[in-house]
């Protein structure tokens, strides 16, 4: 099913999401939903946060044919590159909002596949950075949070007046 993405600045999208405790047929059918989701929406990442599901399970597919989804359940950053880059970043939550933010270029994740399997995924380029903002999602964290506050209040006023014209429409 396609699930409705939270959109910023919902108080929701600030919950920190717990672990996932076993990885069962009820996460295999979130797992379908967000996939469904991410594409829907053209997004290249999405984070169960995003969907109001507050469980550590994240859904990538950074390829140019949008054939090659990822599943990171319980995933953890475990080395970032001291080398870092600032990259235009969009967001689901945040619709029509693109701006700088600074990541490592690489970064090595541990994460458990839908069946289960511990693996770690050594990310570099796109991924790296779709990487660290969906791991970003799971701890409440929203990318604007990086931005100045002026370039936040700026952001947070269109997006309430955008609700407005969206509820009366
Ligand atoms: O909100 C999300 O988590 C999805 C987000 C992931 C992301 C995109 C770009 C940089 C970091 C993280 C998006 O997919 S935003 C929309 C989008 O499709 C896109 C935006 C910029 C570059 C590539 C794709
Ligand atoms: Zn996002």
């Amino acid at each position: 099913a396609i699930l409705p993405i939270l959109c910023y600045p919902d108080p929701r999208l600030h919950k920190v999401a717990k672990p996932v405790e076993a990885v069962d047929d009820r996460v295999r059918s979130i797992l379908d939903d967000m996939l469904a989701t991410m594409y829907d929406a053209n997004g290249i990442g999405l984070a169960a946060t995003q969907v109001d599901i507050h469980e550590r399970i994240v859904v990538i597919d950074v390829s140019e044919e949008r054939d090659q989804p990822m599943v990171l359940i319980n995933p953890e950053i475990i080395w970032y590159s001291d080398e870092k880059v600032v990259g235009d970043e969009g967001c689901l939550s945040v619709p029509g909002i693109y701006d700088g933010v600074e990541r490592s270029t690489q970064v090595h994740v541990r994460a458990t596949d839908r069946d289960g399997q511990s693996r770690v995924i050594e990310a570099d380029g796109l991924l790296a950075v779709c990487v660290q903002h969906e791991l970003d999602h799971l701890l409440g964290k929203v990318f604007v949070e990086y931005l100045s506050p002026l370039k936040r209040n700026r952001i947070k006023t269109k997006l309430l007046k955008q609700k407005k014209t969206e509820e009366r429409a």
